[in-house]
């Protein structure tokens, strides 16, 4: 069995690829305010490996506010059909420009459009603003590549715990927990 708490990660999502019905990188992103009020809502993996897990939002949203107040996330995996979940903690960091616009590349056109219409957590006075928002963005960058906005990026959480835990009988469940010490992991495990 695999003791690189990486790679065990890896081996994790690709049965959660092959057996969630959807989004099996959906996880659960939890942050705090500068008054310690925590805030936890979905966000999709983007890029996973031995420096951290990456996702991509709005750097003017409420979680953007919260990780510049604070920059330390937990995350939480939890794959249904594996009964499984996996826990990680860490300090967050945005990614490089380089690697940012490398993924928002990759994404549809549409998508892209949408990032820059979005003032994505802000309160949207009615469906039509957004919908003239998109008309207005779709015009600004008609014939040439949608570039990435400023305040659009990726965030890192490079973990500093990690813990796997799987389904037993009875309550039984097994959880295995890596905590980094500088830069080697160490293994133990957790009463279920
Ligand atoms: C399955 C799922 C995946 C999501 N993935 C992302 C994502 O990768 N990035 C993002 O900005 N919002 C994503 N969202 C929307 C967020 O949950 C959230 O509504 C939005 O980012 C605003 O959050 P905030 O106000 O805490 O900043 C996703 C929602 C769901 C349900
Ligand atoms: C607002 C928002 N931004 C970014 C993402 C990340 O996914 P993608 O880059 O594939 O759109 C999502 C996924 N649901 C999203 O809702």
């Amino acid at each position: 069995m695999s003791t690189d708490p990486i790679t065990l990660f890896s081996e994790w999502l690709v049965e959660a690829e092959a057996s969630e019905p959807n989004d099996p990188n959906a996880v659960a992103l939890a942050t705090a305010n500068a008054e310690g009020q925590p805030a936890v809502r979905m966000v999709l993996l983007k890029g996973h490996d031995a420096t951290g897990f990456i996702f991509y939002t709005n750097q003017q949203s409420r979680k953007a506010d919260d990780l510049t107040a604070d920059p330390k996330a937990a995350l939480l995996f939890h794959w249904k059909s594996l009964r499984r979940q996996v826990r990680v903690e860490g300090s967050v960091s945005v990614v490089d420009d380089a690697t940012a616009d490398a993924y928002f590349a990759s994404r549809s056109r549409v998508s892209q459009l949408a990032a820059w219409a979005s003032d994505q957590s802000r309160p949207l006075p009615d469906h039509g603003t957004l919908s003239a928002r998109l008309q207005e963005v779709t015009r600004r960058f008609e014939d040439m590549d949608v570039p990435r906005p400023p305040h659009w990026s990726g965030y890192r959480v490079s973990p500093t715990s990690i813990e796997f835990w799987r389904d037993g009988a009875h309550r039984l469940h097994e959880r295995r927990l890596f905590t980094r010490e500088g830069d080697r992991w160490s293994e133990g495990l957790l009463y279920p």
